[in-house]
């Protein structure tokens, strides 16, 4: 079986020969620290040996879950935010028709998510939209307390319930949530819904590879043992016997790490090719974010959708500050095949394409653009995906995870917490006169009159 590669040559130029080398021992002791459990965070380190630990058993009880919720429904909303939500929709629009919601052929429910904002046109949008569908819900949530989640359930939950019937309503919500805490386990359990527990040890910017990403991923008709065994596959390629020089996640964590502290690169931008992998670049954004942005460190992780956004970021990407580096993810064979046609007049002077595969054109692209932004001093790390399947995507989702362990322990931060997350939502519970928070809203109303 193929892998996904990692072609560092055009970053490490940027770097002193033997910069990469010279963190050897740092990597292996950061691996050990991750496989026994001695680094910062170690209460969340359950994704670590997440993949090769799902059993054949419980992907059929995942697929029998989401059988269910293909059988009886046309649209299934997944209400989450942040990792309750972001795995599932890079996975689901990396793999799927990009017009799949206009195409609707009635194989596959169209899945939808909300409970990522707090719009009150998108939620009533979305409301009206599925008013005469046969809809159901999964509402994912680790805390089952978050803000956003649990509004939008709501609502969906009494319109399901209006819609379809109390009963029947049962048998399409389905909980994936904490065992015992939270407002979603109780109604869950209260209910009588399906539910999937999110692992205690499993943060949520790293389950993907749990229900909350293999539930909705199964709903839309997609392989879930293939992810995972691609995941498993790269966690042994990644394991903590495996060499800096073997070991692409290890290499991925180095590198990018030693341009923030050796060549102060401030921001990474993540770039594609396809825009089907536009939320990969939005799933990478929290796992890097919020794992290494603390104690006043870490890099920004950024997102392109290329070539869209050359035409938009290009500028400064090729001349603006030098403070970036850019990590594309390329995909070397598309699904489909298509040819540009060969045209007798010739008015958009076009014919020298004539022939060509549209993914030639792309790939000329990738390598000019590649070519240019290295000259205009920009490093350039390259990941390949041989195709966009479910084994490869397994493979990537697991890759990143593991290097943002290793990355994050090389920066020296908890990579496992997210703490600053809270601060704003302690303002807004404060200023809606959340109970409980009595004390924060004398506070910040006696704030905001001294403000005026
Ligand atoms: O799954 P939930 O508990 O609803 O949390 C959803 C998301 O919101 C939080 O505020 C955190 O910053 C994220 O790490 C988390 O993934």
């Amino acid at each position: 079986m193929k892998s996904i590669s990692l072609d560092i040559t055009k970053a490490t130029q940027f770097l002193k020969p033997g910069t990469i080398e010279a963190y050897e021992e740092k990597v292996k002791a950061v691996q050990e620290a991750l496989e026994n459990g001695t680094c910062p965070g170690n209460d969340f380190l359950g994704w670590l040996h997440l993949p090769s630990s799902i059993t054949p058993a419980f992907l059929d009880e995942v697929q029998a879950c989401a059988n269910t919720l293909r059988e009886k429904c046309e649209v299934v909303v997944v209400a989450g935010i942040g990792g309750s939500y972001l795995g599932a929709r890079a996975v689901i629009e990396a793999l799927g028709n990009s017009f799949a919601w206009l195409v609707n052929d009635k194989k596959n429910p169209a899945i939808l998510f909300a409970g990522n904002n707090i719009g009150e046109d998108y939620l009533a949008e979305l409301t009206d939209y599925l008013k005469d569908k046969k809809f159901g819900v999964i509402n994912i949530s680790k805390s089952g307390t978050t803000t956003e989640t649990a509004l939008t359930f709501r609502l969906l939950k009494k319109q399901c319930e209006a819609q379809r019937g109390k009963e029947e309503a049962k048998d399409v919500i389905v909980a994936i949530t904490d065992a015992k805490k939270g407002a979603a386990r109780t109604c869950a359990d209260k209910e009588g819904y399906k539910s999937f527990v999110i692992p205690d040890n499993v943060g949520g910017r790293f389950s993907v590879l749990t229900p909350v990403g293999l539930l909705p991923i199964a709903c839309a008709g997609f392989d879930i043992k293939a992810l995972v065994q691609g995941a498993a596959d790269m966690e042994k390629a990644t394991g903590k016997d495996v060499a800096l020089q073997e070991n692409i996640a290890a290499q991925y964590a180095v590198v990018r790490h030693a341009l923030y502290r050796e060549m102060d690169k401030k921001i990474e931008i993540i770039v594609n090719f396809q825009p089907k992998l536009h939320f990969i670049g939005e799933w990478w954004k929290q796992l890097y974010g919020e794992s290494e942005g603390k104690d006043h460190l870490g890099i920004f992780p950024a997102a392109c959708d290329f070539t869209t956004d050359l035409h938009s970021m290009g500028q400064w990407i090729q001349e603006g500050e030098r403070s970036i580096f850019e990590t594309v993810i390329s995909v070397e064979q598309p699904n489909k095949k298509m040819l540009f046609p060969k045209d007798e007049e010739n008015l958009d002077g076009l014919n020298f394409l004539a022939g060509k595969r549209v993914d030639e054109v792309n790939k000329m692209a990738e390598l000019g653009t590649r070519l240019a932004h290295v000259d205009g001093g920009v490093p350039n790390i390259r990941i390949s995906l041989p195709e966009l399947n479910e084994y490869y995507i397994g493979q990537l989702l697991y890759f990143f995870e593991i290097a943002c362990g290793i990355s994050g322990n090389l920066l020296g931060v908890n990579p496992f917490n997210q703490p600053g997350v809270e601060a704003y939502k302690k303002n807004m519970f404060a200023l809606l006169n959340k109970p409980g928070y009595e004390a924060e809203s004398k506070a910040i109303q006696e704030r905001l009159a001294n403000e005026k």
